[in-house]
């Protein structure tokens, strides 16, 4: 199996190995030959796929993994880990539990390697509700003391939220996926998350060009395109090691099958340079993914800066 060894993994405070880059599927434009995508990025050597219930493909991935197992391209399940996470829809005490188990049947396991909370955001009835982060949290301990999901985590939370999380946390989160790439670094975050041995991981580690909130920050950094002509490397491959040599994981998306295996390529033979990390500290810092559709006058949380607890 090409490249099979050649994704690393970091080990979370649950014991269990997560490998550091995952297959990304968050898309408003998914193929519809994404199972063959996904099938043919773990017949590559890809055994981290990203889901979640909000992006619609949760039965694609289904699909993949149980063609991945039935044709050998892997042993069993067990060599695949599967993230999914909660939408804001069922962030509510009591939702938890059965969300997972929906998410489930329509992934068809019977357990999630991570469960992450999508965002610290609520929502009942369609209107937008206080976050109760005990009570949800709550629900997450559960799944993973049910077995439904190995470990749990959220996504989106800034390193306020993480301090509060931790201080009411039974069973500790794992992760935080943030959005995080050269051109929003999170130091801030990741301080915390080091500090309380919460593995972070990036999403949008290329700058989700592409998408409506996506940015060119980091795929037309002149810094970057630099360092790549120097190193004959791509821009991308650039923008992934940076991420993997913080030590932070990543899920990165791409439908194509060369870049897929450029994106893969960057674990060994190379490395950047002390002035390399120098240059690329110098790109302007932005968050690109500013969740202001969950910011609203009336709502709990009245600007992006609440939302983020100042941390933007
Ligand atoms: N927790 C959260 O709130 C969020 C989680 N996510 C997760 O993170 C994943 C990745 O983040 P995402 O926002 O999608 O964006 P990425 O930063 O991964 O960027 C994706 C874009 O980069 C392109 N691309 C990928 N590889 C290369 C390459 N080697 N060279 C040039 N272009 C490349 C892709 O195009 P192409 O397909 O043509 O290669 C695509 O247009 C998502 O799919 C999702 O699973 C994302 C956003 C929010
Ligand atoms: O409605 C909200 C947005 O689409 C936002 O939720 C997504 O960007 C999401 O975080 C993702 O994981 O892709």
């Amino acid at each position: 199996m090409a490249g099979a060894a050649a994704i690393p993994c970091v080990t979370l405070s649950t014991g269990h190995a997560m490998p550091v880059l995952g297959f990304g599927t968050g898309s408003s434009r998914a193929p519809p030959d994404l199972a063959d995508t996904i099938l043919h990025a773990v017949r590559l050597g890809y055994r981290h796929i990203d889901t979640a219930s909000f992006y619609g493909t949760e039965p694609v991935v289904g699909t993949a993994v149980a063609e991945a197992v039935r044709s050998g391209a892997v042993g069993s399940r067990a060599d695949l880990f599967v993230t999914s996470k909660l939408w804001i829809s069922d962030a509510r005490p009591g939702r938890v539990v059965p969300a997972l188990r929906e998410s489930l049947a329509r992934l068809g396991l019977d357990y999630l390697d991570l469960f992450l909370v999508h965002w610290p955001v609520s929502t009942d009835g369609g209107a937008q509700v206080e976050f109760d982060m005990e009570g949800v949290w709550r629900g997450m301990e559960e799944c993973h003391r049910l077995g439904l999901a190995r470990s749990v985590g959220v996504s989106n939370f800034s390193a306020a939220k993480m301090e509060r999380l931790v201080s009411l946390a039974a069973v500790p989160p794992a992760v935080n996926q943030v959005e995080l790439n050269v051109g929003w670094r999170q130091e801030k975050v990741r301080e915390a998350c080091a500090r309380h041995g919460v593995v972070v991981s990036a999403y949008s580690p290329l700058g989700a060009l592409g998408t409506v909130w996506g940015s060119d920050a980091v795929m037309e950094s002149g810094v970057l395109h630099q360092v790549a002509a120097a190193k004959g490397k791509t821009v991308a491959q650039v923008a992934l090691r940076w991420v993997y040599e913080q030590g932070v994981c990543f899920v990165a998306r791409s439908f194509n099958r060369e870049r897929l295996e450029q994106n893969m390529a960057i674990f060994s033979g190379w490395e950047l340079s002390k002035e390399d990390k120098e240059t690329i500290a110098t790109i302007p810092q932005k968050r690109a993914s500013q969740g202001e559709y969950f910011v609203s006058p009336d709502g709990p949380y009245k600007s992006v800066d609440e939302l983020w607890d100042g941390e933007i």
